[in-house]
């Protein structure tokens, strides 16, 4: 089963939710994790079953980086908010580190997020 990731940092949540609504259809076939409040929030504006796990600055972000590691997933939306600084900055530079070492499909923007859906649709 196609396993993928959704997060988002505060102010890219609504894009997210726009995101996961326009390809609900194909998300539903997929397992879901999401960190937080992004899955929570996902939950909410979608019919979506969504694995939640802790809040980004409580270490969600590691809690997905462990299942790139153990090779999960294939795939991740990570709308990260380009434009402010976040406390929990290691946390997220270890999750994008974690995706090159094991070469897992990583979309930090919307653009990028539309061609990584497209790709797993493909498969
Ligand atoms: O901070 C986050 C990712 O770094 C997201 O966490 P939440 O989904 O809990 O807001």
């Amino acid at each position: 089963m196609t396993r993928v990731a959704l997060i988002a940092h505060d102010e890219k949540k609504s894009d997210l939710i726009e995101f996961a609504q326009a390809h609900e259809s194909q998300l539903r076939e997929y397992d879901l994790i999401a960190t937080g409040t992004t899955g929570k929030r996902l939950m909410e504006a979608t019919g979506l079953e969504i694995e939640r796990k802790e809040s980004g600055p409580l270490g969600g972000d590691l809690m997905i980086g462990s299942e790139v590691a153990q090779n999960l997933l294939d795939g991740i939306v990570f709308l990260r908010d380009p434009l402010r600084a976040q406390p929990h900055e290691p946390d997220i530079s270890a999750l994008l580190r974690i995706c090159d070492v094991h070469d897992t499909a990583l979309a930090t923007n919307l653009a990028s997020a539309e061609f990584l859906i497209e790709g797993l649709a493909d498969r």
